[in-house]
């Protein structure tokens, strides 16, 4: 079985009908530099749910429960040319939360519209899914990176077709 990881994407209503998504730079370790939603590892005998918790309130000091979390899909990584960051991410999003996101170690919150995602400087496989799933789509699909580490390759290939729905 493949690393088992988890992000979680937090919304909020900015203004009337102006959604938001809290997303934060990642300032080490795995994808640093990275925009990237709030989330990390598994620890043992955890849930993915229990994970997306935990992270949430490590690396923004924000509060969410597990039953305002909505399990949205799950991402299966592939680096082919670096087995050692394959991983599989079980998705969630939550509308309901407390406090104010913080800068932690590990990123630094900032809140993005959803019509303005900052795609480009994301993994490249978000580009792929993150719109739909936070317009309120699940997703369960294979992402293959390149030799580069940091494209997708063949993203429609047989066994990575888009499945977002909902
Ligand atoms: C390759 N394409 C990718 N696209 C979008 N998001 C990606 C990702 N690959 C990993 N992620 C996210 O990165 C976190 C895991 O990173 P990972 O280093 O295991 O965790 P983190 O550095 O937080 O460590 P701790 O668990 O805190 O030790 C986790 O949220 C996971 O969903």
């Amino acid at each position: 079985m493949l690393p088992q990881v988890c992000v979680c994407y937090l919304l909020r209503e900015f203004s009337a009908g102006t959604h938001q998504v809290l997303l934060g730079r990642k300032k080490v370790g795995f994808g640093a530099g990275y925009y990237v939603g709030l989330g990390g590892k598994l620890e043992p005998g955890e849930t993915a749910i229990e994970a997306a918790v935990r992270e949430v309130e490590e690396e923004s000091g924000v509060v969410v429960m597990a039953e305002d979390l909505e399990p949205r899909g799950l991402l299966t990584y592939l680096f082919p040319h670096r087995e050692s960051w394959s991983q599989e991410s079980s998705v969630f999003v939550g509308e309901t939360w407390r406090g104010e996101p913080v800068e932690s170690d590990e990123l630094d919150p900032e809140w993005f519209d959803l019509d303005a995602l900052p795609l480009s400087e994301m993994w490249d496989d978000a580009r792929f899914w993150l719109p739909e799933v936070l317009a309120g789509g699940s997703i369960r699909r294979t992402f293959t990176f390149g030799a580069d580490l940091a494209r997708v390759v063949d993203p429609f290939a047989a066994g990575s077709r888009p499945s977002v729905s909902g």
